[in-house]
């Protein structure tokens, strides 16, 4: 226990190093069991705000198996078997992330914007649509390719609160994929993204049915409006919240079989976000997105302008050491990125 208590303290301490690579106050935070997921949402807060303010945003976790991932991103999983009917305490970051949403949206003018929840997973390197898969969770092998996404394209589903989120993501987590290791009897093999479009209308959009001083443009737009199945919107932000699988030496789980090839995909689908990292970092000219579904997939949250909070989760224990010293490495690796800004998006037509 001695032993852990030390290596807490320099896991702590590589934290608060990683703050100043180039002469620049970069922030950071490390926490350590004792702290609460309301503490830990402290940090995440403000990110909220900056999706209202127009930029995507990811927040992800990363860390090898078991290290307590989708505790931090869903909340406790033994509660999160009942239909995802969390404990408020126990909340993780997506559901508290979903109603600080909500709770910003409550302060801005009604129906001005509008939010849509999509959960995908990704396995094997295939992107699978959770909210596609039937009731029983069972993906019919005849219609396999239906719930493939090739063209990375998934079904949205429209929501007005946080709990119509959390009881949608409670009834597709059951279908995520899970197999037991060595390490945690509960182990997802999948890397799940939760994705939350908010979509912001115009002044004019949300004006055209009571005022007639709009531009001939707006008029015919509007005359047409019923082509497409949402109002005009000017601005489209998207959180996308990952919960990933966990990076792992095969050695360390005991796995062998279809659940090694598992293993193989994830490790080749953590290096690929690894190398798109690396590239955003150097700035490379190319960043190889599409070498990996995952990084395909993630490619509006993590390129451009887009903010990016990872979260790693270390494990406090000696018997891991090589995991953690990995994690921090791929934590290095995030904190070199820096964006640039670039112009803003604006008067985007959205058509389904
Ligand atoms: N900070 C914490 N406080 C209390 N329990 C925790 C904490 N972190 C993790 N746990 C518990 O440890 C176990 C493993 O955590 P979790 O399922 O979140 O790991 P994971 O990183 O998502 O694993 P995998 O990658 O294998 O899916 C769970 O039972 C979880 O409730």
């Amino acid at each position: 226990e001695e032993q852990n208590k030390q290596l807490l303290q320099k896991v702590k301490e590589a934290g608060s190093c990683l703050n100043d690579p180039n002469g620049k106050e970069l922030q950071s935070k490390v926490h350590g069991p004792e702290d609460s997921q309301e503490t830990v949402f402290e940090e995440v807060k403000s990110l909220l705000t900056s999706l209202l303010d127009g930029y995507n945003v990811c927040i992800m976790a990363y860390g090898q198996t078991g290290s307590g991932k989708t505790h931090t991103m869903i909340g406790s999983q033994s509660l999160e078997a009942k239909l995802g009917i969390l404990q408020e305490s126990q909340e993780g970051i997506i559901p508290r992330a979903s109603a600080e949403l909500f709770r910003l949206i409550s302060k801005k003018p009604a129906e001005s914007h509008t939010v849509e929840v999509s959960v995908m997973e990704v396995y094997n390197n295939e992107v699978y649509d959770l909210l596609a898969r039937d009731e029983q969770g069972r993906v019919d092998v005849t219609f396999k390719d239906k719930f493939k996404l090739p063209a990375l394209c998934s079904i949205y589903r429209p929501v007005n609160n946080a709990s119509e989120i959390m009881q949608i993501l409670g009834g597709v987590l059951k279908r995520r994929v899970k197999c037991p290791t060595l390490i945690h009897a509960d182990s997802s093999r999948s890397h799940l993204v939760v994705s939350l479009t908010v979509s912001t209308k115009s002044p004019n959009a949300l004006a055209l049915g009571e005022k007639q001083t709009c531009t001939v443009l707006q008029k015919v737009l509007a005359h047409f409006s019923h082509i497409w199945e949402t109002p005009l919107v000017n601005e489209q932000t998207k959180l996308q919240l990952v919960d990933l699988a966990g990076s792992e030496c095969v050695g360390m789980t005991g796995v062998s079989g279809a659940a090694l090839w598992e293993v193989s995909c994830i490790n080749r689908s953590l290096s690929a976000l690894s190398d798109v990292l690396g590239a955003l970092a150097e700035q490379r000219p190319h960043v190889p997105y599409r070498n990996s579904k995952l990084t395909h997939l993630l490619q509006d949250a993590i390129g451009g302008d887009a903010k990016l909070l990872v979260m790693l989760c270390v494990s406090p224990t000696q018997c891991f050491v090589t995991e953690s010293l990995q994690s921090l490495a791929f934590g290095t690796r995030v904190r070199q990125v820096q964006k640039e800004r670039p112009q803003r998006r604006t008067n985007t037509l959205k058509m389904k």
